[in-house]
């Protein structure tokens, strides 16, 4: 049995075709939320796992797919790599939980529909986001490439060509493919295997998590054979887990007594582990996992424990109840309003923040503001490395909108 060893994350404007194509890679639709299916765009972040293969003997060069049998020549295909999928949301009021998705991303595919003007606001945003969070290896695919001409095709690459030019994105490749009608998804899984690497895992390190979601078995369609407790899914960063290990998640719970509110570490047993479907002993860093826990269901339902982090006790990084952030802020608002082309200029003492950090996202207040160093208090604590990248947005107009990125002083 194997888990899948890298997240790839599927990132772009909303509608571009991100669910679809981990629908081509997988096998599976990953929305199925009710909400989502009533307002046809993905709301939450959607996970899928596959498994990369290659037809060495066939006829066909470079014969790439995620069958068992290859679709070419009938022979057998082998296994390259387990891959987890995370499919962000694409709309611009979900930013926040792109961002969160992000933070488990070891490599991206950048999807830019071909029937649109390149770039669309989230093309940016996204794009921007990679950037902040650090992942570097990225594909770009061109879809619904089944909706334009030859001549509008090239027309739309030198397009994306001219927006990532001088980006993180600059030199990643962009492959034409039409998500919908399965046309180079095998040059698409080529270009996974070239492009992104499986991380280099420390597995002498203590235990580490990022909590992506966490959830209450007993709620249809979620439950998992032979768990009584609750479940937190994420990916682990470094070390291993297995089955019967203590666990601690920070920063915890959130406890009210006589006026004053406190949050304490929570610590719990690990009951079960699964990858996909599998149930293994031992898990390590890659891919995505899910963790029974001896938790009372009510502590892990609806999302109650995303953002936080788990881990060996006694080992896990500090809880913030404030920041202190060096800042790197970019020069303009990012996306195309009328706000466009507004300069940021500088962050202002009382100014609410919207931070991300990890898989957390928090919303705060600044409390003292220099040009390259903010303090802000959070309404909601998070755990964190110093030296952390944390994404920052400010409320513009209705929505909040990435300004920038800051790093954790200690
Ligand atoms: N013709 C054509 N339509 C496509 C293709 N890929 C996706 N679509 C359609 O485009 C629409 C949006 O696709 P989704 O996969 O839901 O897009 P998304 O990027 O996941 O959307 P959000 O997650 O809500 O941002 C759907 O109606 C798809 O059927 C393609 O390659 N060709």
């Amino acid at each position: 049995m194997s888990q899948p060893c890298v997240n790839i994350g599927l990132v772009g404007h909303v509608d571009h075709g991100k669910t679809t194509l981990v629908r081509a890679l997988s096998g599976i639709w990953t929305d199925r939320h009710s909400e989502e299916m009533k307002r046809g765009i993905s709301i939450r972040l959607g996970y899928a796992d596959a498994t990369l293969r290659e037809c060495s003997d066939c006829p066909v060069p470079n014969c790439y797919t995620v069958e068992n049998t290859c679709p070419e020549c009938d022979s057998e295909t082998t296994e390259l790599r387990k891959i987890s999928f995370v499919d962000s949301p694409g709309h611009e009021t979900l930013m926040a939980t792109m961002l969160s998705g992000a933070a488990i991303m070891d490599g991206a595919v950048l999807v830019i529909a071909a029937n649109e003007k390149c770039p669309q606001p989230q093309t940016k945003e996204h794009l921007m986001a990679l950037n902040i969070i650090g992942i570097k290896n990225i594909i770009i695919v061109q879809n619904k490439i089944d909706l334009v001409t030859r001549d509008k095709m090239v027309e739309h690459y030198h397009q994306i060509k001219d927006f990532v030019a001088g980006t993180v994105a600059e030199d990643a490749p962009v492959i034409p493919i039409s998500a919908q009608q399965n046309i180079n998804i095998d040059v698409l899984i080529k270009a996974m295997e070239d492009i992104i690497p499986t991380p280099v895992y420390k597995l002498d390190k203590p235990a580490r998590m990022f909590i992506a979601r966490s959830f209450d078995i007993n709620k249809p369609g979620y439950s998992i054979d032979k768990i009584s407790g609750g479940v937190i899914g994420g990916t682990l960063k470094d070390g291993k887990l297995n089955s019967g290990d203590e666990l601690e998640i920070r920063p915890g719970r959130k406890v009210e007594s006589e006026g004053s509110v406190k949050w304490e570490p929570i610590t719990t047993n690990v009951s079960m582990l699964l990858a996909g479907t599998e149930r293994l002993e031992e898990v390590t860093p890659g891919g995505l996992i899910a963790v029974g826990t001896t938790l009372d269901p009510s502590l892990t339902k609806s999302d109650s424990l995303t953002g936080q982090v788990a881990g060996e006790p006694g080992n896990l990084p500090p809880t913030h109840h404030s920041l202190k952030l060096e800042l790197h802020l970019f020069d303009k608002i990012v996306g195309v309003t009328e706000e466009t082309n507004a300069d940021i200029g500088n962050i202002k003492t009382s100014e609410p923040l919207m931070l991300n950090v990890g898989t957390a996202t928090t919303v705060g207040i600044v409390t003292s503001a220099r040009s390259d160093v903010a303090e802000v208090k959070l309404k909601r604590p998070v755990c964190a490395e110093a030296g952390s990248m944390v994404a920052i947005s400010r409320r513009i107009g209705s929505r909040w909108r990435l300004i920038g990125a800051g790093a954790i002083k200690p």
